[in-house]
Protein backbone atom coordinates (compact mmCIF):
# COMPACT_ATOMS: atom_id res chain seq x y z
CA UNK A 1 0.00 0.00 0.00
CA UNK A 2 0.87 3.55 -0.72
CA UNK A 3 1.25 6.25 1.86
CA UNK A 4 -0.89 8.52 -0.47
CA UNK A 5 -2.25 11.28 1.42
CA UNK A 6 -5.86 11.96 0.75
CA UNK A 7 -7.59 15.29 2.35
CA UNK A 8 -11.01 15.69 2.12
CA UNK A 9 -11.43 18.72 0.77
CA UNK A 10 -9.04 17.25 -2.38
CA UNK A 11 -11.77 14.28 -2.36
CA UNK A 12 -14.73 16.87 -2.29
CA UNK A 13 -13.13 18.57 -5.32
CA UNK A 14 -12.21 15.28 -7.17
CA UNK A 15 -14.38 14.35 -10.52
CA UNK A 16 -15.87 11.11 -10.14
CA UNK A 17 -16.02 8.29 -12.77
CA UNK A 18 -17.99 4.65 -11.82
CA UNK A 19 -16.13 2.49 -13.46
CA UNK A 20 -16.75 -0.95 -15.72
CA UNK A 21 -18.37 -3.80 -13.96
CA UNK A 22 -15.02 -5.99 -14.25
CA UNK A 23 -13.02 -3.00 -13.27
CA UNK A 24 -15.16 -2.77 -10.32
CA UNK A 25 -14.77 -5.96 -9.41
CA UNK A 26 -10.79 -5.84 -9.76
CA UNK A 27 -10.61 -2.68 -7.84
CA UNK A 28 -12.33 -5.02 -4.95
CA UNK A 29 -9.71 -7.23 -5.06
CA UNK A 30 -7.45 -4.48 -5.30
CA UNK A 31 -8.50 -2.89 -1.85
CA UNK A 32 -9.23 -6.51 0.04
CA UNK A 33 -5.70 -7.44 -0.89
CA UNK A 34 -6.83 -10.29 -3.00
CA UNK A 35 -4.51 -8.86 -5.17
CA UNK A 36 -1.32 -8.71 -3.63
CA UNK A 37 1.10 -8.19 -4.10
CA UNK A 38 -0.94 -5.86 -6.43
CA UNK A 39 -1.99 -2.54 -4.80
CA UNK A 40 -2.90 -0.40 -8.25
CA UNK A 41 -4.33 -0.38 -11.42
CA UNK A 42 -1.37 -1.12 -13.57
CA UNK A 43 1.19 1.29 -15.38
CA UNK A 44 1.96 1.19 -19.16
CA UNK A 45 5.28 -0.93 -18.03
CA UNK A 46 3.46 -3.16 -15.74
CA UNK A 47 1.07 -4.09 -18.47
CA UNK A 48 3.68 -4.30 -21.19
CA UNK A 49 5.69 -6.75 -18.62
CA UNK A 50 2.94 -9.03 -18.04
CA UNK A 51 1.82 -9.42 -21.87
CA UNK A 52 5.79 -10.01 -22.78
CA UNK A 53 6.38 -12.19 -20.17
CA UNK A 54 2.98 -13.04 -17.95
CA UNK A 55 5.04 -11.53 -15.25
CA UNK A 56 5.01 -7.99 -13.05
CA UNK A 57 8.52 -5.81 -13.46
CA UNK A 58 9.66 -7.54 -10.07
CA UNK A 59 9.67 -10.75 -11.53
CA UNK A 60 6.03 -11.68 -9.70
CA UNK A 61 4.12 -13.75 -12.23
CA UNK A 62 0.92 -12.11 -12.99
CA UNK A 63 -1.14 -13.64 -15.90
CA UNK A 64 -3.45 -10.72 -16.62
CA UNK A 65 -3.57 -7.36 -16.95
CA UNK A 66 -5.42 -5.33 -14.23
CA UNK A 67 -6.49 -2.02 -15.48
CA UNK A 68 -9.09 0.80 -15.44
CA UNK A 69 -9.93 2.73 -18.73
CA UNK A 70 -12.16 5.68 -18.77
CA UNK A 71 -13.63 7.93 -21.30
CA UNK A 72 -11.39 11.23 -22.67
CA UNK A 73 -13.74 13.69 -20.75
CA UNK A 74 -13.03 12.30 -17.77
CA UNK A 75 -9.45 11.72 -18.19
CA UNK A 76 -9.18 15.74 -19.54
CA UNK A 77 -10.23 16.76 -15.27
CA UNK A 78 -6.91 14.84 -14.17
CA UNK A 79 -3.64 16.29 -14.04
CA UNK A 80 -1.12 13.76 -13.22
CA UNK A 81 1.22 16.81 -12.47
CA UNK A 82 -0.30 17.64 -9.40
CA UNK A 83 -1.16 15.85 -6.26
CA UNK A 84 -4.40 17.19 -6.25
CA UNK A 85 -5.27 17.16 -9.71
CA UNK A 86 -4.89 13.53 -10.15
CA UNK A 87 -7.28 12.49 -7.94
CA UNK A 88 -10.15 10.05 -9.08
CA UNK A 89 -13.17 9.59 -7.49
CA UNK A 90 -14.98 5.91 -8.32
CA UNK A 91 -17.97 5.10 -7.63
CA UNK A 92 -20.45 2.51 -7.54
CA UNK A 93 -23.21 1.83 -10.23
CA UNK A 94 -25.42 4.21 -7.81
CA UNK A 95 -23.08 6.83 -7.61
CA UNK A 96 -21.97 5.97 -4.43
CA UNK A 97 -17.75 6.50 -3.74
CA UNK A 98 -15.94 3.96 -3.31
CA UNK A 99 -12.69 4.79 -3.75
CA UNK A 100 -9.83 6.99 -5.14
CA UNK A 101 -7.25 6.33 -7.66
CA UNK A 102 -4.33 8.10 -7.32
CA UNK A 103 -3.75 9.10 -11.46
CA UNK A 104 -0.14 8.82 -12.13
CA UNK A 105 -0.02 7.94 -16.17
CA UNK A 106 -2.58 8.32 -17.93
CA UNK A 107 -2.51 6.87 -21.66
CA UNK A 108 -4.83 6.47 -24.48
CA UNK A 109 -6.18 3.11 -25.40
CA UNK A 110 -7.23 2.06 -29.15
CA UNK A 111 -10.54 2.98 -30.17
CA UNK A 112 -10.87 5.85 -27.51
CA UNK A 113 -10.67 6.11 -23.88
CA UNK A 114 -7.72 5.99 -21.61
CA UNK A 115 -5.95 3.99 -18.98
CA UNK A 116 -5.84 4.95 -15.52
CA UNK A 117 -2.55 4.31 -13.73
CA UNK A 118 -2.09 4.45 -10.24
CA UNK A 119 -3.02 3.55 -5.95
CA UNK A 120 -6.19 2.89 -4.56
CA UNK A 121 -7.57 3.91 -1.47
CA UNK A 122 -10.94 2.95 0.29
CA UNK A 123 -12.46 5.76 0.70
CA UNK A 124 -16.35 3.99 1.37
CA UNK A 125 -17.65 0.91 2.05
CA UNK A 126 -19.54 -1.28 -0.16
CA UNK A 127 -22.98 -1.47 2.14
CA UNK A 128 -25.26 -3.03 -1.04
CA UNK A 129 -25.26 -6.32 -2.68
CA UNK A 130 -26.60 -9.78 -1.49
CA UNK A 131 -24.41 -11.89 0.70
CA UNK A 132 -22.63 -8.73 2.07
CA UNK A 133 -22.18 -11.15 4.96
CA UNK A 134 -20.04 -13.61 2.93
CA UNK A 135 -17.64 -10.57 1.38
CA UNK A 136 -14.79 -11.47 3.85
CA UNK A 137 -11.02 -9.73 3.10
CA UNK A 138 -7.97 -12.71 2.77
CA UNK A 139 -6.67 -10.87 6.00
CA UNK A 140 -10.17 -12.25 7.83
CA UNK A 141 -10.45 -15.39 6.71
CA UNK A 142 -6.87 -15.69 7.05
CA UNK A 143 -7.51 -15.08 10.86
CA UNK A 144 -9.99 -17.74 10.72
CA UNK A 145 -8.07 -20.26 9.02
CA UNK A 146 -5.89 -22.33 11.49
CA UNK A 147 -5.36 -25.77 10.16
CA UNK A 148 -1.45 -25.52 8.73
CA UNK A 149 -3.57 -27.18 4.92
CA UNK A 150 -6.64 -25.59 3.26
CA UNK A 151 -8.25 -26.64 0.53
CA UNK A 152 -9.80 -24.05 -2.05
CA UNK A 153 -12.51 -24.77 -4.02
CA UNK A 154 -13.50 -22.13 -6.33
CA UNK A 155 -17.03 -22.78 -6.75
CA UNK A 156 -18.17 -21.09 -9.98
CA UNK A 157 -20.92 -23.69 -10.35
CA UNK A 158 -23.47 -25.39 -8.01
CA UNK A 159 -22.13 -28.08 -5.98
CA UNK A 160 -24.03 -31.59 -6.39
CA UNK A 161 -23.13 -34.95 -5.39
CA UNK A 162 -20.22 -35.16 -7.25
CA UNK A 163 -18.47 -32.41 -6.44
CA UNK A 164 -19.38 -32.75 -2.65
CA UNK A 165 -17.90 -36.43 -2.57
CA UNK A 166 -14.59 -34.73 -4.94
CA UNK A 167 -14.35 -32.15 -1.97
CA UNK A 168 -14.89 -34.90 0.84
CA UNK A 169 -12.07 -37.19 -0.74
CA UNK A 170 -9.30 -34.01 -1.29
CA UNK A 171 -10.23 -32.74 1.84
CA UNK A 172 -9.82 -36.32 3.65
CA UNK A 173 -6.81 -36.98 1.56
CA UNK A 174 -4.98 -33.83 2.62
CA UNK A 175 -6.46 -33.63 6.08
CA UNK A 176 -7.78 -29.81 5.42
CA UNK A 177 -9.96 -27.40 6.24
CA UNK A 178 -12.35 -26.87 3.13
CA UNK A 179 -12.13 -22.86 1.81
CA UNK A 180 -14.93 -22.45 -0.88
CA UNK A 181 -14.89 -19.21 -2.53
CA UNK A 182 -17.96 -18.33 -4.58
CA UNK A 183 -17.09 -15.78 -7.30
CA UNK A 184 -20.12 -13.41 -7.31
CA UNK A 185 -18.99 -10.66 -10.04
CA UNK A 186 -20.78 -11.75 -12.50
CA UNK A 187 -23.22 -14.61 -14.33
CA UNK A 188 -21.38 -17.95 -13.58
CA UNK A 189 -20.23 -19.74 -16.68
CA UNK A 190 -23.67 -21.93 -16.17
CA UNK A 191 -25.41 -18.79 -16.50
CA UNK A 192 -26.50 -18.19 -13.21
CA UNK A 193 -26.98 -15.19 -11.27
CA UNK A 194 -24.22 -14.58 -8.33
CA UNK A 195 -27.27 -14.61 -6.01
CA UNK A 196 -28.73 -18.04 -7.29
CA UNK A 197 -25.18 -19.00 -6.98
CA UNK A 198 -24.71 -18.30 -3.61
CA UNK A 199 -27.60 -19.62 -2.43
CA UNK A 200 -26.99 -23.02 -4.00
CA UNK A 201 -23.93 -23.44 -2.43
CA UNK A 202 -25.13 -22.60 1.22
CA UNK A 203 -28.36 -24.69 0.49
CA UNK A 204 -25.20 -27.85 0.39
CA UNK A 205 -23.25 -26.28 3.06
CA UNK A 206 -24.74 -29.44 5.67
CA UNK A 207 -23.48 -31.95 2.69
CA UNK A 208 -19.80 -30.27 2.93
CA UNK A 209 -17.32 -31.37 5.68
CA UNK A 210 -15.79 -28.02 7.79
CA UNK A 211 -16.08 -25.38 5.46
CA UNK A 212 -15.65 -21.30 5.45
CA UNK A 213 -17.58 -19.99 2.13
CA UNK A 214 -16.19 -16.73 0.88
CA UNK A 215 -17.80 -14.51 -1.65
CA UNK A 216 -15.30 -13.18 -4.02
CA UNK A 217 -15.56 -10.51 -6.50
CA UNK A 218 -13.96 -12.71 -9.12
CA UNK A 219 -14.92 -12.20 -12.59
CA UNK A 220 -13.13 -14.43 -15.63
CA UNK A 221 -11.78 -13.00 -18.68
CA UNK A 222 -12.63 -15.87 -21.47
CA UNK A 223 -9.06 -17.01 -21.30
CA UNK A 224 -8.93 -19.99 -19.27
CA UNK A 225 -5.17 -20.20 -18.77
CA UNK A 226 -4.87 -16.70 -17.32
CA UNK A 227 -8.32 -16.86 -15.81
CA UNK A 228 -6.71 -19.89 -13.82
CA UNK A 229 -3.99 -18.27 -13.26
CA UNK A 230 -5.45 -15.10 -11.82
CA UNK A 231 -8.00 -17.09 -9.77
CA UNK A 232 -5.41 -19.44 -7.72
CA UNK A 233 -3.53 -16.22 -6.89
CA UNK A 234 -6.67 -15.05 -5.27
CA UNK A 235 -7.48 -18.24 -3.38
CA UNK A 236 -3.66 -18.15 -2.27
CA UNK A 237 -4.17 -14.84 -0.92
CA UNK A 238 -7.44 -16.03 0.65
CA UNK A 239 -5.57 -18.39 2.50
CA UNK A 240 -5.63 -21.63 0.41
CA UNK A 241 -2.30 -23.66 0.15
CA UNK A 242 -3.99 -26.49 -2.01
CA UNK A 243 -6.82 -25.44 -4.61
CA UNK A 244 -9.51 -27.82 -5.90
CA UNK A 245 -9.80 -28.22 -9.80
CA UNK A 246 -12.95 -28.84 -10.41
CA UNK A 247 -12.99 -28.85 -14.52
CA UNK A 248 -11.37 -25.81 -14.92
CA UNK A 249 -7.60 -25.20 -15.70
CA UNK A 250 -5.78 -24.38 -12.82
CA UNK A 251 -2.56 -23.55 -12.72
CA UNK A 252 0.38 -23.53 -9.78
CA UNK A 253 2.77 -21.47 -9.49
CA UNK A 254 0.88 -18.81 -7.05
CA UNK A 255 1.79 -20.53 -3.69
CA UNK A 256 -1.32 -23.19 -4.10
CA UNK A 257 -0.66 -26.67 -5.21
CA UNK A 258 -3.35 -27.89 -7.55
CA UNK A 259 -5.28 -30.63 -6.95
CA UNK A 260 -6.31 -32.55 -9.92
CA UNK A 261 -9.77 -34.16 -9.63
CA UNK A 262 -10.41 -37.98 -9.70
CA UNK A 263 -13.32 -38.88 -12.43
CA UNK A 264 -15.94 -39.76 -9.64
CA UNK A 265 -19.05 -42.12 -11.10
CA UNK A 266 -22.15 -43.09 -8.83
CA UNK A 267 -22.27 -46.76 -7.83
CA UNK A 268 -25.86 -47.88 -7.88
CA UNK A 269 -24.92 -50.49 -5.77
CA UNK A 270 -24.96 -48.58 -2.70
CA UNK A 271 -25.04 -45.16 -3.72
CA UNK A 272 -21.45 -43.92 -3.34
CA UNK A 273 -19.52 -41.89 -5.65
CA UNK A 274 -16.37 -43.62 -6.33
CA UNK A 275 -13.40 -43.39 -8.70
CA UNK A 276 -14.62 -44.43 -12.08
CA UNK A 277 -11.83 -47.79 -12.02
CA UNK A 278 -13.27 -48.59 -8.73
CA UNK A 279 -17.00 -49.62 -9.93
CA UNK A 280 -17.71 -51.94 -12.83
CA UNK A 281 -19.16 -51.00 -15.59
CA UNK A 282 -22.89 -52.06 -15.35
CA UNK A 283 -23.07 -50.30 -11.73
CA UNK A 284 -21.60 -46.92 -12.77
CA UNK A 285 -23.67 -44.17 -13.17
CA UNK A 286 -21.81 -40.95 -14.52
CA UNK A 287 -22.02 -37.36 -13.30
CA UNK A 288 -24.71 -35.41 -15.38
CA UNK A 289 -23.57 -32.99 -17.25
CA UNK A 290 -24.21 -29.13 -16.92
CA UNK A 291 -26.35 -29.23 -20.57
CA UNK A 292 -28.12 -32.70 -19.03
CA UNK A 293 -29.30 -30.51 -15.63
CA UNK A 294 -30.18 -27.53 -17.22
CA UNK A 295 -32.27 -29.12 -19.86
CA UNK A 296 -34.28 -31.47 -17.28
CA UNK A 297 -35.05 -27.66 -15.16
CA UNK A 298 -36.06 -26.04 -18.93
CA UNK A 299 -38.03 -28.51 -18.94
CA UNK A 300 -39.30 -28.62 -15.54
CA UNK A 301 -38.04 -32.11 -13.54
CA UNK A 302 -37.07 -32.12 -11.02
CA UNK A 303 -33.19 -33.27 -10.48
CA UNK A 304 -32.56 -36.55 -9.30
CA UNK A 305 -31.41 -37.52 -5.29
CA UNK A 306 -28.82 -39.41 -6.38
CA UNK A 307 -27.14 -36.50 -8.21
CA UNK A 308 -28.02 -33.29 -6.38
CA UNK A 309 -29.11 -32.82 -2.70
CA UNK A 310 -32.75 -32.19 -2.80
CA UNK A 311 -31.86 -28.58 -1.16
CA UNK A 312 -29.69 -27.81 -3.92
CA UNK A 313 -32.78 -28.90 -6.59
CA UNK A 314 -34.82 -26.61 -4.72
CA UNK A 315 -32.66 -23.34 -5.42
CA UNK A 316 -31.76 -24.23 -8.93
CA UNK A 317 -35.61 -24.72 -9.37
CA UNK A 318 -35.98 -21.73 -8.08
CA UNK A 319 -33.33 -19.76 -9.75
CA UNK A 320 -33.80 -21.62 -13.38
CA UNK A 321 -37.84 -22.36 -13.34
CA UNK A 322 -39.05 -24.44 -16.55
CA UNK A 323 -38.96 -22.19 -19.30
CA UNK A 324 -43.11 -22.31 -19.69
CA UNK A 325 -43.01 -19.91 -16.51
CA UNK A 326 -39.46 -18.26 -17.29
CA UNK A 327 -39.35 -14.65 -18.10
CA UNK A 328 -38.53 -14.28 -21.76
CA UNK A 329 -37.43 -10.86 -23.82
CA UNK A 330 -38.39 -11.92 -27.61
CA UNK A 331 -36.17 -8.94 -29.43
CA UNK A 332 -37.04 -8.23 -32.58
CA UNK A 333 -34.01 -6.41 -34.90
CA UNK A 334 -33.98 -5.50 -38.03
CA UNK A 335 -34.59 -2.02 -41.02
CA UNK A 336 -36.78 0.01 -40.57
CA UNK A 337 -39.91 -1.34 -42.76
CA UNK A 338 -38.61 -4.81 -42.51
CA UNK A 339 -41.72 -6.02 -40.30
CA UNK A 340 -41.05 -5.44 -36.68
CA UNK A 341 -43.69 -4.17 -34.87
CA UNK A 342 -46.03 -5.86 -37.59
CA UNK A 343 -44.71 -9.13 -36.07
CA UNK A 344 -44.45 -7.89 -32.25
CA UNK A 345 -48.26 -6.79 -32.31
CA UNK A 346 -49.13 -10.12 -33.82
CA UNK A 347 -47.23 -12.04 -31.21
CA UNK A 348 -48.45 -10.02 -28.42
CA UNK A 349 -51.96 -9.85 -29.91
CA UNK A 350 -51.70 -13.84 -29.55
CA UNK A 351 -50.47 -14.23 -26.13
CA UNK A 352 -53.24 -11.88 -25.05
CA UNK A 353 -55.16 -14.07 -26.05
CA UNK A 354 -54.07 -17.41 -24.58
CA UNK A 355 -53.61 -15.66 -21.52
CA UNK A 356 -51.34 -17.98 -20.83
CA UNK A 357 -47.94 -15.57 -20.11
CA UNK A 358 -48.15 -11.77 -19.18
CA UNK A 359 -46.86 -10.20 -21.67
CA UNK A 360 -45.43 -6.60 -22.23
CA UNK A 361 -44.92 -4.47 -25.77
CA UNK A 362 -42.22 -2.05 -25.67
CA UNK A 363 -43.37 -0.95 -29.53
CA UNK A 364 -41.19 1.89 -31.50
CA UNK A 365 -43.43 4.46 -31.45
CA UNK A 366 -44.13 4.51 -27.82
CA UNK A 367 -40.51 3.52 -26.64
CA UNK A 368 -39.72 7.08 -28.36
CA UNK A 369 -42.28 9.36 -27.04
CA UNK A 370 -42.15 8.15 -23.59
CA UNK A 371 -38.54 6.14 -22.30
CA UNK A 372 -36.58 7.62 -24.93
CA UNK A 373 -38.16 11.03 -25.39
CA UNK A 374 -35.81 13.27 -27.08
CA UNK A 375 -33.29 11.05 -28.00
CA UNK A 376 -32.33 11.28 -32.06
CA UNK A 377 -30.34 8.86 -34.04
CA UNK A 378 -26.57 9.34 -33.29
CA UNK A 379 -24.79 6.11 -32.20
CA UNK A 380 -24.56 7.27 -28.64
CA UNK A 381 -28.37 8.14 -28.73
CA UNK A 382 -29.15 4.63 -30.62
CA UNK A 383 -27.15 2.90 -27.52
CA UNK A 384 -29.09 4.80 -24.36
CA UNK A 385 -32.48 4.16 -26.69
CA UNK A 386 -31.46 0.21 -26.59
CA UNK A 387 -29.92 -0.09 -23.03
CA UNK A 388 -33.28 1.49 -21.89
CA UNK A 389 -35.18 -1.07 -23.97
CA UNK A 390 -32.87 -3.63 -22.71
CA UNK A 391 -33.31 -2.68 -19.17
CA UNK A 392 -36.65 -3.02 -18.82
CA UNK A 393 -37.56 -5.48 -21.09
CA UNK A 394 -34.90 -7.68 -18.14
CA UNK A 395 -37.12 -6.24 -15.30
CA UNK A 396 -40.00 -7.73 -17.05
CA UNK A 397 -38.16 -11.08 -17.36
CA UNK A 398 -37.04 -10.61 -14.27
CA UNK A 399 -40.40 -10.62 -12.78
CA UNK A 400 -41.47 -13.67 -15.14
CA UNK A 401 -42.82 -12.53 -17.84
CA UNK A 402 -42.28 -12.07 -21.53
CA UNK A 403 -41.31 -8.81 -22.98
CA UNK A 404 -40.99 -7.91 -26.65
CA UNK A 405 -39.24 -5.09 -28.28
CA UNK A 406 -38.72 -4.14 -31.75
CA UNK A 407 -35.97 -1.66 -32.52
CA UNK A 408 -33.72 -1.44 -35.45
CA UNK A 409 -31.15 -2.00 -32.60
CA UNK A 410 -28.37 -1.79 -35.56
CA UNK A 411 -25.50 -2.36 -33.35
CA UNK A 412 -24.28 -5.90 -32.67
CA UNK A 413 -22.99 -4.75 -29.23
CA UNK A 414 -26.26 -2.66 -27.96
CA UNK A 415 -28.13 -6.01 -28.42
CA UNK A 416 -25.69 -8.03 -26.54
CA UNK A 417 -25.67 -5.67 -23.77
CA UNK A 418 -29.56 -6.30 -23.79
CA UNK A 419 -29.16 -10.07 -24.08
CA UNK A 420 -26.61 -9.87 -21.44
CA UNK A 421 -28.76 -7.50 -19.17
CA UNK A 422 -31.91 -10.25 -19.42
CA UNK A 423 -29.36 -13.26 -18.59
CA UNK A 424 -28.87 -11.32 -15.03
CA UNK A 425 -32.11 -10.81 -14.46
CA UNK A 426 -32.80 -14.36 -14.84
CA UNK A 427 -34.24 -14.72 -17.95
CA UNK A 428 -33.54 -15.30 -21.68
CA UNK A 429 -33.44 -13.78 -24.44
CA UNK A 430 -34.54 -14.55 -27.78
CA UNK A 431 -32.94 -12.39 -30.92
CA UNK A 432 -35.49 -12.56 -33.94
CA UNK A 433 -33.90 -10.74 -37.14
CA UNK A 434 -36.55 -9.83 -39.06
CA UNK A 435 -33.93 -9.72 -42.82
CA UNK A 436 -36.33 -8.58 -44.78
CA UNK A 437 -33.55 -7.22 -47.99
CA UNK A 438 -33.41 -3.18 -48.03
CA UNK A 439 -34.58 -3.21 -51.51
CA UNK A 440 -37.80 -4.11 -50.17
CA UNK A 441 -38.06 -2.14 -46.79
CA UNK A 442 -37.31 0.84 -49.32
CA UNK A 443 -40.31 -0.12 -52.21
CA UNK A 444 -42.58 -0.47 -48.99
CA UNK A 445 -41.33 2.62 -47.86
CA UNK A 446 -44.22 3.14 -45.55
CA UNK A 447 -44.08 6.43 -44.11
CA UNK A 448 -41.97 8.07 -46.67
CA UNK A 449 -38.81 7.70 -44.86
CA UNK A 450 -36.35 5.95 -47.48
CA UNK A 451 -37.32 8.69 -49.91
CA UNK A 452 -36.57 11.63 -47.35
CA UNK A 453 -33.62 9.52 -46.48
CA UNK A 454 -32.31 9.29 -50.26
CA UNK A 455 -33.12 13.34 -51.04
CA UNK A 456 -30.56 13.59 -47.86
CA UNK A 457 -33.64 15.33 -45.42
CA UNK A 458 -33.20 12.96 -42.96
CA UNK A 459 -29.57 12.29 -42.14
CA UNK A 460 -28.13 9.20 -40.84
CA UNK A 461 -30.55 6.90 -41.67
CA UNK A 462 -30.29 2.95 -41.22
CA UNK A 463 -29.33 1.45 -44.30
CA UNK A 464 -29.38 4.34 -46.38
CA UNK A 465 -26.89 6.07 -44.33
CA UNK A 466 -25.85 4.51 -41.12
CA UNK A 467 -25.08 1.34 -40.69
CA UNK A 468 -26.78 -1.58 -39.68
CA UNK A 469 -24.60 -5.10 -38.31
CA UNK A 470 -26.47 -8.00 -39.07
CA UNK A 471 -26.54 -10.19 -36.34
CA UNK A 472 -24.15 -13.31 -36.02
CA UNK A 473 -26.17 -14.69 -33.01
CA UNK A 474 -29.96 -14.37 -34.00
CA UNK A 475 -32.18 -17.52 -32.65
CA UNK A 476 -34.57 -17.20 -36.05
CA UNK A 477 -34.15 -15.19 -38.84
CA UNK A 478 -37.76 -14.17 -41.25
CA UNK A 479 -37.46 -12.35 -44.37
CA UNK A 480 -40.69 -11.13 -44.82
CA UNK A 481 -40.25 -10.48 -48.24
CA UNK A 482 -40.31 -14.18 -48.54
CA UNK A 483 -43.47 -15.08 -45.98
CA UNK A 484 -46.82 -13.22 -44.80
CA UNK A 485 -47.45 -11.99 -41.97
CA UNK A 486 -49.45 -14.95 -40.19
CA UNK A 487 -47.00 -17.14 -41.26
CA UNK A 488 -43.86 -14.95 -39.67
CA UNK A 489 -45.75 -14.83 -36.47
CA UNK A 490 -46.47 -18.61 -36.38
CA UNK A 491 -42.88 -19.04 -36.56
CA UNK A 492 -42.16 -16.88 -33.95
CA UNK A 493 -44.91 -18.89 -31.75
CA UNK A 494 -43.11 -22.36 -32.91
CA UNK A 495 -40.15 -21.20 -31.68
CA UNK A 496 -41.24 -20.26 -28.58
CA UNK A 497 -43.55 -23.50 -27.95
CA UNK A 498 -40.91 -25.75 -28.98
CA UNK A 499 -38.44 -24.14 -26.73
CA UNK A 500 -40.79 -24.96 -23.73
CA UNK A 501 -41.33 -21.11 -23.20
CA UNK A 502 -45.11 -21.67 -24.03
CA UNK A 503 -47.31 -24.28 -23.55
CA UNK A 504 -48.14 -26.52 -26.89
CA UNK A 505 -51.71 -26.21 -26.84
CA UNK A 506 -54.45 -23.60 -26.99
CA UNK A 507 -52.49 -20.65 -29.00
CA UNK A 508 -54.94 -19.51 -31.98
CA UNK A 509 -53.33 -17.50 -34.69
CA UNK A 510 -55.99 -14.91 -34.55
CA UNK A 511 -54.04 -11.67 -33.37
CA UNK A 512 -51.77 -11.77 -36.41
CA UNK A 513 -53.13 -9.77 -39.59
N1 LIG B 1 -32.16 8.30 -39.01
C1 LIG B 1 -33.03 7.33 -38.78
N2 LIG B 1 -32.65 6.03 -38.88
C2 LIG B 1 -33.52 5.06 -38.63
N3 LIG B 1 -34.81 5.27 -38.28
C3 LIG B 1 -35.25 6.53 -38.16
C4 LIG B 1 -34.37 7.61 -38.40
N4 LIG B 1 -35.06 8.75 -38.19
C5 LIG B 1 -36.31 8.41 -37.85
N5 LIG B 1 -36.44 7.08 -37.83
C6 LIG B 1 -37.67 6.35 -37.42
O1 LIG B 1 -37.39 5.85 -36.13
C7 LIG B 1 -37.64 4.47 -36.06
C8 LIG B 1 -36.45 3.72 -35.50
O2 LIG B 1 -36.33 3.94 -34.13
P1 LIG B 1 -35.63 2.88 -33.23
O3 LIG B 1 -35.81 3.34 -31.83
O4 LIG B 1 -36.13 1.53 -33.54
O5 LIG B 1 -34.11 3.04 -33.71
S1 LIG B 1 -32.77 2.52 -32.99
O6 LIG B 1 -32.99 1.15 -32.56
O7 LIG B 1 -32.53 3.40 -31.85
O8 LIG B 1 -31.72 2.64 -34.01
C9 LIG B 1 -37.88 3.96 -37.44
O9 LIG B 1 -39.10 3.27 -37.32
P2 LIG B 1 -39.34 1.78 -37.85
O10 LIG B 1 -39.67 2.00 -39.28
O11 LIG B 1 -40.51 1.30 -37.07
O12 LIG B 1 -38.15 0.93 -37.65
C10 LIG B 1 -38.01 5.18 -38.30
O13 LIG B 1 -39.35 5.36 -38.65
N1 LIG C 1 -44.48 -11.14 -43.55
C1 LIG C 1 -44.58 -9.86 -43.13
N2 LIG C 1 -44.28 -9.57 -41.85
C2 LIG C 1 -44.35 -8.29 -41.43
N3 LIG C 1 -44.69 -7.25 -42.19
C3 LIG C 1 -44.99 -7.48 -43.48
C4 LIG C 1 -44.94 -8.80 -44.01
N4 LIG C 1 -45.28 -8.75 -45.29
C5 LIG C 1 -45.54 -7.45 -45.57
N5 LIG C 1 -45.38 -6.68 -44.47
C6 LIG C 1 -45.62 -5.21 -44.40
O1 LIG C 1 -44.38 -4.56 -44.18
C7 LIG C 1 -44.57 -3.39 -43.42
C8 LIG C 1 -43.67 -3.48 -42.21
O2 LIG C 1 -43.78 -2.33 -41.44
P1 LIG C 1 -43.43 -2.32 -39.90
O3 LIG C 1 -43.96 -3.54 -39.25
O4 LIG C 1 -43.83 -1.01 -39.34
O5 LIG C 1 -41.85 -2.45 -39.98
P2 LIG C 1 -40.77 -1.97 -38.92
O6 LIG C 1 -41.40 -2.02 -37.57
O7 LIG C 1 -39.67 -2.99 -39.06
O8 LIG C 1 -40.35 -0.61 -39.34
C9 LIG C 1 -46.04 -3.36 -43.01
O9 LIG C 1 -46.73 -2.51 -43.91
C10 LIG C 1 -46.48 -4.78 -43.23
O10 LIG C 1 -47.86 -4.90 -43.53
Amino acid sequence: MSDWVLPDEVLADAPAYTPRPHELADLELLLSGAYVPLSRFMNRTEVAAVAATGTLPDGTAWPSPITLEVPEAVAAKLDTGSPRGRVLVLTDPEGAPVAAVEAVELSPVAGGGVRVAGEVRRIGEVLHGPFRRLRATPAQTRQTLTTSRVLGVVADRPLHRPQLAEIHRAAHTLNAHVLILVPVAGLGPDGLPPAALVRSILAARDRLPQATIVAVPLSYRGDEVRDGLLTARVAAAYGATHLLSMGRGFAGGSGVRIMLPRQLCYDVRDGQWRAADEVEPPFRRQPMTSAEIYDMLDRGFGLPDWHTPPAVAAELRKARPPRRKRGVVVFLTGLSGSGKSTIARGLYDSLLESGERTVSLFDGDVVRRLLSAKLGFSPEDRALNIRRIGFVAAEVAHHHGVAICCPIAPYADGRAEARRMAAEAGGDFILVHVATPLEVCEERDRKGLYAKARAGQIEAFTGISAPYEAPADAELILDTAQMSVDDAVAEVLDYLTEGGWLETTGLGLTGAR
